[in-house]
């Protein structure tokens, strides 16, 4: 199972992005942007693509715009091809893409999320927190339980820290919204301290519509979200991490981010170990 992970143009969550995937179990491999569009290296040669968070072109035009727009301008190859081009193969192909925070940016500028119509336009936007500030501070989420993505699967409820100015979800169109609902899209929803989905702050910390923190495409292999569960790999890294442990001695030494890792890097291998056997059994019977 192998994680390529891009990093480059001021993407500074790389090295988190990895750790998780090597605590999970997989090969992870950091990757500058540009290795990628001059072809030295090719997205299909991997499982699953990742857009970590930072300031990627120091959010110039808003963030993960000038990304966005490289990977659906930026010329590759012959006859116009693109990054884009690549990525929807690799999609089409059932593999998996993950953006947190400024990689859930890229994502929705693109429009490869929500992406309801399947054409990857962009159909919602994310813009600057209610608050009109940078927000950095832990905040508890709740999973969809219509969700259909392997990333969420045997998750309820999870802490792990936002720090973003610009996480705020805006959908203009009502009828976005409700396919967005209809269809469980909205994958993960900020809780107050009863544990109640909320749109006060500062429990939504930036004033997103549907309380969203996350979202996924239709098929579930797309996922992004605005906080960082890459940061929240060990117990140790929660703030209250000592009272958490008197409290419950006995409690994991893990933190609650790597079960998204865990999630996908073994519906992965298991998806792979199923259709090894299947062949074989082709082959055996032919
Ligand atoms: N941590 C991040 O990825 C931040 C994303 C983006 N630069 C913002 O401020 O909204």
């Amino acid at each position: 199972m192998q994680a390529l992970i891009l990093t480059g143009f001021g993407i500074n969550c790389e090295e988190e992005f990895a750790a998780a995937y090597r605590l999970a179990g997989a090969q992870a491999t950091i990757v500058h942007l540009n290795q990628v569009l001059h072809g030295q290296v090719s997205i299909h040669d991997f499982d699953i693509l990742n857009f970590p968070g930072g300031f990627s072109f120091g959010d110039d035009l808003g963030s993960g715009v000038v990304l966005a727009n490289k990977l659906r301008y930026r010329q590759t190859g012959a006859g116009g091809r693109t990054l884009l081009d690549d990525i929807k193969e690799f999609i089409a192909a059932g593999k998996f893409v993950l953006g947190i925070c400024n990689g859930f940016q890229v994502l929705v500028k693109l429009g490869l999320l929500p992406n309801l119509s399947g054409h990857v336009t962009p159909e919602v936007t994310l813009t600057h927190n209610a608050s009109g500030r940078y927000e950095d501070r832990w905040v508890t989420l709740r999973v969809n339980p219509l969700t259909q993505t392997p990333f969420l699967k045997g998750i309820d409820t999870l802490e792990v820290p936002v720090r973003h100015g610009e996480g705020r979800l805006v959908i203009s169109d009502p009828a976005i919204q409700q396919r967005i609902e209809a269809a469980g899209l909205n994958c993960l929803s900020y809780l107050d301290a009863a544990g109640d989905g909320t749109g006060v702050y500062p429990f939504n910390p930036n004033g997103a519509a549907l309380n969203c923190a996350g979202l996924t495409d239709p098929t579930g292999q797309v996922f992004g979200l605005m906080p960082h569960p890459e940061a929240f790999l060990s117990a140790y890294n929660h703030p209250d991490w000592a009272r958490r442990r008197r409290l419950n001695p006995s409690a994991s030494e893990e933190g609650e981010g790597l079960q998204i890792f865990k999630n996908i890097v073994a519906h992965i291998t298991h998806s792979r170990t199923a259709a090894t056997a299947a062949e074989n059994e082709f082959a055996t019977q032919s």
